[in-house]
């Protein structure tokens, strides 16, 4: 993929790293983030397994396109140091720090993970972060935590610890996270990067998972958080744009590009003024029409 090209990020699905089946068939199921989970899915008695098995697995299986993320042991744990360098050695295109609660915490990681670079032989600045918002003091940092440093591709709301540390569990209308999930949406927004939505752990509840994946879609955020494997294809179908979107958004492309060979940023189409943020909304739609497998060779609208 070119660097300047968006990557795609609605689903960014957690895969236990001590699971020797799990990490191996990981890249089967098509989801556009592969997280390999070093930390709470792991019990303490498996740390170390569970870090070679990920380590190796990365050095020998083909994931195809899925970009690769760990989530690594936080930083006041005594397997972080560890899990960092194994992790910038084998490759891996994202570290996710888990529990990040102020902008030190990423600056921390990225100096750990430059020294780790260094260390291996890895090329300075390759190895990029996100952060895991899971408490109180995280979102109210969460700004700065999502600036803080150019190698952040996301932020993630991580709603099973924050709403333990807020006194309060998960309800099927979600009204417990809206500040948070605000929060961390716009930090992301402010700072140019991903934001990621939490995991929904009941893989029986189709109808709630469907409500929620619809409300952070609408909120505007790139993607979820997963758990299992049959949550992909109910993200993706959410994240699909319809045809009426497509159609409309071929029109504003051609319209714009009609529009620049007679020197004009701004256009009116069908009494709808078109100029750059409703282009950009555009080419984004196009971008989710191509992933979904929705248009031919020629760019036309595939029946489904
Ligand atoms: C709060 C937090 O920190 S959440 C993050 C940490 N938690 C995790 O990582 C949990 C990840 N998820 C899982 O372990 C499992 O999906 C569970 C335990 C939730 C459910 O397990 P199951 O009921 O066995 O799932 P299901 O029947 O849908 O599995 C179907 C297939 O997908 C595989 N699969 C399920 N979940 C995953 C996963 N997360 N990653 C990779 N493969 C998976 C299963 O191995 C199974 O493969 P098979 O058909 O080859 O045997
Ligand atoms: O990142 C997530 O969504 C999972 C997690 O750790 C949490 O909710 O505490
Ligand atoms: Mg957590």
């Amino acid at each position: 993929m070119a660097e300047t090209e968006e990557r795609l990020r609605r689903t960014m699905m957690f895969v236990p790293g001590n699971n020797p089946a799990m990490v191996k068939d990981a890249g089967i199921y098509g989801a556009d983030s592969i997280m390999f989970d070093l930390e709470d899915a792991v019990s303490m008695t498996e740390k170390d397994a569970a870090r070679v098995l990920v380590y190796e697995s990365l050095k020998t299986q083909d994931y195809g396109d899925a970009e690769l993320v760990v989530r690594v042991n936080g930083q006041d744990t005594e397997y972080y140091h560890n899990d960092v360098i194994a992790m910038v050695k084998a490759g891996i295109d994202v570290i996710r720090l888990p529990k990040v609660e102020s902008a030190d915490m990423i600056k921390t990681l990225v100096k750990d993970v430059e020294a780790a670079e260094k260390q291996v032989g890895r090329e300075v600045g390759s190895t990029h972060v996100m952060a895991a918002i899971e408490s109180a003091k995280g979102v109210l940092n969460v700004a700065e935590i999502a600036a803080a440093s150019n190698r952040m591709i996301g932020v993630a709301l991580s709603a099973e610890d924050y709403t333990t540390d807020m006194k309060t569990h998960r309800y099927p209308d979600g009204a417990e996270l809206e500040f948070s999930r605000n929060m961390v949406l716009h930090a992301a927004r402010a700072a140019g990067i991903a934001a990621f939505d939490t995991v929904f752990t009941n893989m029986d509840d189709t109808d709630g998972f469907y409500r929620e994946t619809r409300y952070i879609h609408q909120l505007g955020f790139d993607g979820k958080s997963l758990v299992n494997p049959r949550q992909i294809a109910m993200v993706n179908d959410v994240y699909q744009p319809t045809e009426k979107e497509i159609e409309n958004a071929k029109n504003v492309i051609n319209a714009i590009e009609e529009a620049k060979v007679k020197g004009s940023g701004v256009i009116s189409m069908n009494g709808q003024m078109v100029d750059r943020p409703v282009v950009l909304r555009a080419q984004r739609v196009m971008m989710l029409a191509k992933a979904s497998n929705l248009l031919d060779e020629e760019g036309n609208y595939i029946e489904k």
